[in-house]
């Protein structure tokens, strides 16, 4: 572990990255907006963590308001799956070890990250969204030394549903969108209310070019879903220490939820003009 913060303080350019362009600053003055109704999305620097198991919508959600908050969405499991198909050095060893359902070292993750940061510097980007990051208390520790995270959103939904989202997941190999074929009936168990979620339907252009994740499948899921309640659940816990976590239990699909979400976060539904679709 310690070799990753010697990583961070070594690796200049990464870490003088992350501090020039999260500012923290910029992070207090988010924080003492405290989610007001009425503030410009687009005049926000948004630096926000989008936690949740495998399957829970992260993806989704977190694009969808990149797309409304013009800030990047940034997901390390993309990275990851970037690097394991560009046949580079690392490749074959993620390869292995996505299809175990197990991490990656929290030293290949933060250079991936980092260089994702620093392609993004170039391009002027401010702010973010990550999904899929931090998910060691470790990453947690090491993204509070280099940056202020204003905001964790913690998306939940019980284990079966989740199951099922992942072995419906398709996405299409050409424009990169996610869909899902599963049609989610739960009954909701100790009080807790029943789900359904319709199929989310690719257009017919897209249709003869799904694929599906080589980690969506049912023992992988579960291991998945195992990993993450060991190595994620006190990424929780450290937040919710922190005072950062806003907990979002999903009431259902993508019309249920996405306005319940922008009611949480105070986000007003009309400046939800030029969301992309999931
Ligand atoms: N922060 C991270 N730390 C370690 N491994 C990661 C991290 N982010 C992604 N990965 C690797 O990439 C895989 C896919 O990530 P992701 O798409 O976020 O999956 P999930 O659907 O399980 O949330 C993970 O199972 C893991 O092997």
């Amino acid at each position: 572990m310690a070799a990753v913060a010697r990583l961070f303080r070594s690796s200049s350019s990464a870490v003088s990255f992350i501090r020039r362009s999260l500012s923290t600053e910029a992070a207090a003055e988010l924080r003492s907006q405290s989610y007001s109704p009425r503030v410009d999305p687009k005049a926000r620097n948004v630096q926000w963590v989008f936690l949740g198991c495998p399957g829970v919508g992260k993806g989704t959600y977190a694009s969808r308001l990149s797309a409304l908050l013009g800030v990047p969405h940034i997901a390390t499991g993309d990275l990851v799956r970037e690097e394991l198909s560009s046949s580079g050095p690392l490749s074959k060893q993620l390869t292995e070890i996505v299809n175990q359902g197990k991490l990656v070292s929290d030293e290949i993750i933060i250079n991936l990250l980092s260089k994702r940061l620093e392609m993004g510097e170039a391009k002027a980007e401010s702010g973010f969204i990550l999904d899929g990051f931090p998910r060691t208390v470790r990453q947690a520790e090491i993204l509070d030394e280099v940056t202020d995270i204003d905001l964790v959103v913690n998306l939940k939904l019980p284990e079966n549903v989740l199951l099922e989202k992942c072995l419906g997941r398709r996405i299409c190999s050409q424009c990169g969108k996610n869909f899902n074929v599963a049609s989610i009936n739960v009954r909701g168990e100790n009080g807790n209310p029943d789900i359904s979620m319709a199929p989310l339907l690719p257009p017919s252009d897209c249709v003869p070019k799904l694929i599906t994740r080589s980690d969506d499948t049912e023992p992988i899921v579960k291991e998945r879903l195992r990993i993450y309640n060991e190595k994620s659940q006190p990424v929780e816990e450290y937040y919710r220490r922190h005072g950062k976590l806003l907990e979002f239990d999903l009431p259902g699909g993508i019309p249920e939820s996405w306005p319940k979400l922008l009611e949480a976060l105070n986000l007003d539904e009309n400046e939800d003009k030029q969301c992309a679709a999931a």
